[in-house]
C-alpha cells in the first residue's frame, strides 16, 4: 500500500515543485523504510547508533523543512485596486458622438448609419467617456502624440492617486512597476512617465507591456506575482491597466475597422500587489494564460492596419467569437482541475470516457463553475461576448450583471474592464470574506487569460467609479436600443 501511496506521489510530484517534490519523497521514502525494519528492530538500531548518525537523522529532515519553506513558491496577494474615474466632461451621449462623425468629411453616411446600428446594439450606454481630444469637432486632427499622454496622465495618474490614498503605501515602497496598455507606446515609456510623476527609486523594476491586447491586465498580474517571488518578502509591485483611446480615432469606411469607435471608451485601473498578507484583500489562487495565436485566423482577429485608403484603425473580425469560444474552452481545461470539486470533475470525467468509448455523438458535460466561484469578472469586449459566455458557462443573470453593468457605465475599456467589474461587485456589497473570483479576460494574440482570487477582506464602503452611481444600477438593456 506504501509503494503505491509513493508512486501516485511520484505522479503527482510532476505538477508539484521541485523542493516538495524532495521533501515529500524523502519523508515517504523513510517511512516505508521504517515500517518494514518493524519497532524492535528499530529500537535496537537507534540504540547501536552513533551520535553522528542521531545528529544527521534530525538535521536533515530539519535541514530539508527549512529549504522548503524558503523556496516553496510564495502566495501573492492583491492589497488593494482603484478604478478611474470618469469626469463628466468626458461623457458622450450617442447624440453628440454622432454629431461629431457628421461633420467629419472622411466618413461617410454609409459608415454613420452603420455606427448608429452598432452603438444601439452594443449595449453600452450614454455616460461612456472618450478622451478630451475626442471632443474636438474634427477629432482626429487633435489626436497627437501630446494629447495621447494628457490622457494616460489623466487616467493612470487619477487611479494611482485614489490607490496610494487607500492603502497608505508611500511610493517609495513600490518595488516593481508594469504598465499595460495595447495601442499606445511612446518614448519615454508609460512607465518612465509614472516613475518621474510619482519620483519612484532608481532601483524599481518596471515595465511596459505593450501590444497584448485587453486581455494584457492579467498578463501583468501574473508577471507582477513571478517577480514578486524573487524580490524582497513583503515587496510591492504596482500595475496599471489601460488602454489609451486618443489615437486611434478610425475615419475610413471598412466597418470592421468603425467598429472599434463605437465600442472603446476611456478607463483604466491600478492595483497594488505584495507577498505580505498584512492588509491584503483578495488573494491569488490561480492564474492561467491561453494563447491561441499560432493559429493565422486567431491571430489577425483583432489586427491593427491601414485600410486601402490609409486609414489606421483596429480590425475586429465577425470570427472573433468563435475564436474567443476556443480560447475559453483551452482556459477553462486548463482551470477546471485546479477549481472544481471532485463531483463536477467527475461528470466530467465521465461524460469525456462515455465519448471517447461508448459514441461520439454523447453531448460532452461543461463543467458547473458556478460550484467553484461565487462571482465572475468577464471582460466586457462586447455584448456579444458576454451572451456567448454567460450561455457557454451557465451563468445566472445576476452572475453576468457586473460585466453588463461594466459596458453599460464605461464601455470597453479594455483590460481594466475586470477591475470595473470587480469594484461593481463589491460597490454592490455582495463580496463576502472568502468568496471566490473568476477573472477571465480576451484579447488580440488571441489570448484568454483567467485569475481566480479568494476575498480575504471586502471593501468597507463603496468609493471609486461606482461609488456615485451604484444605486441606479443594474439598469435594464434592450437588445436593441430605440431613440
Ligand atoms: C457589434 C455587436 C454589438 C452587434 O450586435 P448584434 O448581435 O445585435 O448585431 P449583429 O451581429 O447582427 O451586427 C450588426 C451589424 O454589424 C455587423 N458587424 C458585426 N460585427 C462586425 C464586424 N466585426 N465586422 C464587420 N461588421 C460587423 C453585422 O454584419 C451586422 O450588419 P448587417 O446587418 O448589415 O449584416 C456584437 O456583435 C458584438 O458585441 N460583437 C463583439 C464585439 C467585439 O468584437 N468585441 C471585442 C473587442 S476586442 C477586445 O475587447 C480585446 C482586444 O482588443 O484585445
Amino acid at each position: 500500500m506504501l509503494h503505491t501511496a509513493l508512486a501516485e506521489l511520484a505522479i503527482r510530484s510532476r505538477s508539484m515543485s521541485p523542493s516538495i517534490v524532495t521533501v515529500s519523497l524523502a519523508a515517504a521514502a523513510a517511512l516505508v523504510a521504517m515500517v518494514r525494519v518493524g519497532p524492535e528492530e528499530l529500537a535496537s538500531r537507534l540504540s547501536e547508533a552513533r551520535p553522528v548518525h542521531l545528529f544527521l537523522a534530525c538535521f536533515l529532515p530539519a535541514a530539508a523543512t527549512v529549504l522548503y519553506l524558503m523556496l516553496r513558491p510564495r502566495a501573492v496577494y492583491l492589497v488593494d485596486y482603484a478604478g478611474f474615474r470618469t469626469p463628466h466632461t468626458c461623457r458622450i451621449p450617442f447624440a453628440s458622438f454622432l454629431e461629431h462623425a457628421k461633420l467629419m468629411p472622411e466618413l461617410s453616411e454609409r459608415s454613420i448609419r452603420f455606427m448608429t446600428r452598432l452603438l444601439e446594439r452594443s449595449g453600452i450606454g450614454e455616460e461612456t467617456c472618450l478622451p478630451p481630444a475626442h471632443h474636438y469637432i474634427g477629432t482626429h486632427k487633435y489626436c497627437t502624440v501630446d494629447a495621447a499622454r494628457a490622457e494616460f496622465e489623466l487616467v493612470a495618474f487619477s487611479a494611482i492617486d485614489d490607490l496610494l490614498a487607500k492603502t497608505g503605501v508611500a511610493p517609495e515602497a513600490i518595488d516593481i512597476l508594469i504598465v499595460n496598455c495595447s495601442l499606445f507606446c511612446p518614448t519615454p515609456s508609460l512607465v518612465d512617465m509614472i516613475v518621474n510623476k510619482y519620483k519612484l527609486r532608481s532601483d524599481i523594476r518596471s515595465m511596459h507591456l505593450s501590444g497584448m491586447g485587453c486581455s494584457a491586465g492579467l498578463v501583468a498580474v501574473g508577471l507582477a506575482g513571478n517577480l514578486l517571488q524573487v524580490a524582497p518578502h513583503g515587496a510591492h509591485a504596482l500595475v496599471v491597466s489601460t488602454e489609451t483611446i486618443t489615437p486611434n480615432y478610425y475615419v475610413g469606411t471598412e466597418r470592421a475597422m468603425l467598429l472599434p469607435n463605437c465600442l472603446f471608451r476611456i478607463g483604466g485601473a491600478a492595483a497594488l500587489l505584495s507577498t505580505s498578507p498584512a492588509k491584503a484583500r483578495f488573494r491569488l489562487k490561480h492564474l492561467i494564460r491561453t494563447l491561441t495565436g499560432a493559429q493565422d485566423s486567431a491571430y489577425r482577429c483583432v489586427f491593427q492596419e491601414e485600410d486601402g485608403d490609409g486609414h489606421r484603425g483596429i480590425n475586429l473580425s465577425k470570427d472573433l467569437m468563435n475564436i474567443a469560444g476556443d480560447a475559453l474552452k483551452a482556459n477553462i481545461t486548463a482551470m477546471g482541475p485546479l477549481v472544481l470539486p471532485a463531483s463536477e470533475q467527475l461528470k466530467f470525467a465521465l461524460s469525456f470516457i462515455a465519448r471517447k468509448v461508448i459514441n461520439r455523438r454523447v453531448k460532452p458535460y461543461i463543467p458547473d463553475f458556478r460550484t467553484a466561484f461565487e462571482h465572475f469578472c468577464i471582460h466586457a469586449g462586447g455584448r456579444a461576448i458576454i451572451d456567448e459566455l454567460q450561455k457557454n458557462l451557465g451563468l445566472s443573470d445576476e452572475q453576468v450583471e457586473a460585466s453588463r453593468m461594466t459596458l453599460h457605465k464605461f464601455g470597453n475599456t479594455s483590460s481594466s474592464s475586470l477591475w470595473y467589474e470587480l469594484g461593481y461587485i463589491e460597490a454592490k456589497g455582495r463580496m463576502r470574506k472568502g468568496d471566490r473570483v473568476w477573472m477571465i479576460g480576451f484579447g488580440s494574440g488571441f489570448k484568454c487569460n483567467s485569475a481566480a482570487w479568494e476575498c480575504i477582506q471586502p471593501a468597507r464602503n463603496a468609493d471609486g467609479p461606482w461609488a456615485t452611481s451604484i444605486h441606479r444600477y443594474p439598469v435594464v438593456i434592450p437588445d436593441v436600443l430605440s431613440h
